[in-house]
C-alpha cells in the first residue's frame, strides 16, 4: 500500500552522498555567473540562426538569380522550378529561405503566397513529407480543419494538402532540403504535376536542394519532364568571402575580446576545409567557449586553433571510435611512425612491423600480412588513411605507400583514450 503521509523533511538523509551538495553548488555556481566577459550575443553563431539580409554576404548573383526564377510568384504565376545543389555550408537554404520570404512580403496585393521549408533527412517518407506540408500550410482557423500528425494514408494527406492549398494560397513554394535523401522520387512528381493533375489551382513552385551534384541527372525521366528544372549551383566560399561572413557576426562578441587575427585564421582554416561557411561559423563559436573556459579576457589565435584541433578529434573520434580493434591497432602503427620521423609516407612492410610491436606490447592477435593490407584498404575508403603505389625500380619492384589523412598527434590521442590500448608502452618506433 502506499503511503500518502507527508515527509519528515527534518530527518537528515543516511543515503545522501555528500558529493551531492558540492555538485549542486558547482552547478549553482556556473549558473549564477551573471557577466559573460566574452559573448554579448551567442545566438548569432547558433548554426540554426537564420541571419538577416545584411548579414548575408558574397551570394548576390545567387540571390538574383533565384530570385529571377520566383517572379512569376509575386504577380500570381507559376514559379520556376529550381534545383540548387553545391557542397556543404555554401548558403543553399540560407538564400533559399531568404528569397522566398522576400516572395511573400513582396507579393501583390490580390496574391496569396506561402512557403514551407521541407528538411527531407526528417521527413524522408512520402507519408511523413505530406502530412508536414499539409500541416504547416494549413491554418485551421481559417479552413476550419485540423490535420493530424500520424494515422491518415498518403492518399488522405495529399487531399488535405492540396484542399489547403486551394483555399489559402494563390500560390505556394516548397523548399526540399537534403530532397537526394526522399525515399523516392514520388513527391517531386506529385508536386510537379498538381495542377495538371486537377488536384488544386494554387500554383506551386519547388526548390530542390542537394549537395549531390548527380542527383538531378538520376531523376526519373517523367519526374524530370514534368519539373523542368532551372539549375543553380552554389561554389564553395573562399576565405576573403568566409572572413566576410564572420565579420558580419562580430557583435556576437563583447566589444575588442576578438584578438586581431582570430577571424581571418577561422576563415583561413574553413576555406581550406572545403569552403564551408557553417565550419567557419562554428570554429569562431568554439574558440569563444574556448577562451570562456579559459577565463581568458580575449579570443586568441592559439584558441582558435585549439578549437580547430577539437572540431577535428571530435569528427574524426566519431569515425575512428566505429572500426574495429585491429584497424585502431593498424591505424596507431601508421601514427607512432608518423610521429617518430620527418616522413609522412610508409611502405606496408615497414607499417606492419610497427603494428606487430603493437599486438605484442597490448596481448592482441596478430593478423597476417595478407589480411592488414586488406585493413589498410578498409581504412583508405573510410578515407581515414590514403595509399598510393609507388614504383621502386627493378630491385624493389612495386610497393604500397601509406599516409594518415589526419594529424598523427590526433589519431595517436584518440586511440590511446581506447582502454584497450591504455596498457601500450611508449617508443614503439624502434624496429
Ligand atoms: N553568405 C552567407 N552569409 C552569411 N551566413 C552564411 C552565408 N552562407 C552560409 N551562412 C551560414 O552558414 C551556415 C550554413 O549555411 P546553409 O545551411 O545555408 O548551407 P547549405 O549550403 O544549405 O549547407 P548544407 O548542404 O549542409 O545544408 C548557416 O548558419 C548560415 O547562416
Amino acid at each position: 500500500m502506499e503511503d500518502d503521509s507527508p515527509e519528515d523533511t527534518s530527518a537528515p538523509d543516511e543515503t545522501a552522498d555528500p558529493r551531492d551538495d558540492e555538485q549542486v553548488n558547482i552547478a549553482k555556481e556556473i549558473f549564477s555567473r551573471q557577466e559573460d566577459p566574452i559573448f554579448a550575443n551567442k545566438s548569432l553563431l547558433e548554426i540554426s540562426h537564420i541571419p538577416s539580409f545584411e548579414r548575408i554576404v558574397g551570394r548576390d548573383e545567387e540571390i538574383r538569380k533565384l530570385s529571377e526564377e520566383l517572379r512569376g510568384a509575386v504577380q500570381g504565376y507559376s514559379p520556376e522550378n529550381v534545383i540548387v545543389y553545391g557542397k556543404t555550408g555554401t548558403g543553399k537554404s540560407l538564400v533559399s529561405k531568404y528569397v522566398s520570404s522576400q516572395a511573400v512580403s513582396n507579393a501583390h496585393t490580390d496574391v496569396n503566397i506561402g512557403f514551407q521549408y521541407l528538411d527531407c533527412s526528417t521527413d524522408n517518407t512520402e507519408t511523413q513529407a505530406a502530412s508536414t506540408l499539409a500541416r504547416s500550410f494549413n491554418d485551421s482557423s481559417k479552413t476550419g480543419f485540423d490535420i493530424p500528425e500520424r494515422g491518415l494514408s498518403t492518399a488522405a494527406y495529399y487531399k488535405r494538402l492540396w484542399r489547403t492549398l486551394e483555399e489559402l494560397y494563390d500560390v505556394v513554394i516548397i523548399i526540399l532540403d537534403e530532397a537526394d535523401m526522399m525515399a523516392d522520387d514520388n513527391l517531386l512528381m506529385k508536386l510537379s504535376r498538381a495542377g495538371e493533375s486537377g488536384n488544386t489551382d494554387c500554383r506551386i513552385g519547388v526548390i530542390a536542394i542537394s549537395n549531390k551534384i548527380e542527383w538531378a541527372d538520376d531523376l526519373n525521366e517523367r519526374v524530370k519532364s514534368s519539373l523542368q528544372p532551372k539549375e543553380l549551383s552554389f561554389h564553395p566560399y573562399d576565405a576573403d568571402q568566409l572572413e566576410e561572413i564572420l565579420q558580419h557576426r562580430r557583435d556576437a562578441f563583447k566589444p575588442d575580446v576578438l584578438e586581431d587575427g582570430v577571424v581571418q585564421l577561422c576563415a583561413a582554416y574553413a576555406a581550406s576545409d572545403f569552403g564551408d561557411a557553417r565550419k567557419a561559423i562554428d570554429i569562431l563559436r568554439h574558440a569563444g567557449n574556448i577562451a570562456y573556459e579559459r577565463n581568458a579576457a580575449n579570443v586568441t589565435e592559439q584558441h582558435v586553433q585549439d578549437a580547430r584541433t577539437k572540431a577535428e578529434k571530435d569528427r574524426f573520434k566519431e569515425l575512428i571510435e566505429g572500426i574495429p580493434q585491429q584497424a585502431k591497432a593498424s591505424l596507431l602503427a601508421l601514427a607512432i611512425l608518423s610521429l617518430n620521423s620527418e616522413q609522412e609516407e610508409f611502405p606496408t612492410q615497414l607499417v606492419y612491423r610497427q603494428y606487430q610491436n603493437i599486438c605484442e606490447n597490448i596481448d592482441q592477435g596478430v593478423r597476417s600480412e595478407r589480411r592488414f593490407r586488406d585493413i589498410l584498404k578498409e581504412l583508405a575508403f573510410l578515407g581515414i588513411v590514403d595509399n598510393r603505389k609507388e614504383n621502386l625500380g627493378r630491385s624493389g619492384g612495386i610497393t604500397l605507400l601509406n599516409r594518415l589523412v589526419e594529424e598523427p598527434e590526433i589519431v595517436y590521442e584518440i586511440i590511446r583514450e581506447d582502454s584497450r590500448f591504455a596498457s601500450l608502452t611508449n617508443h614503439l618506433s624502434d624496429n
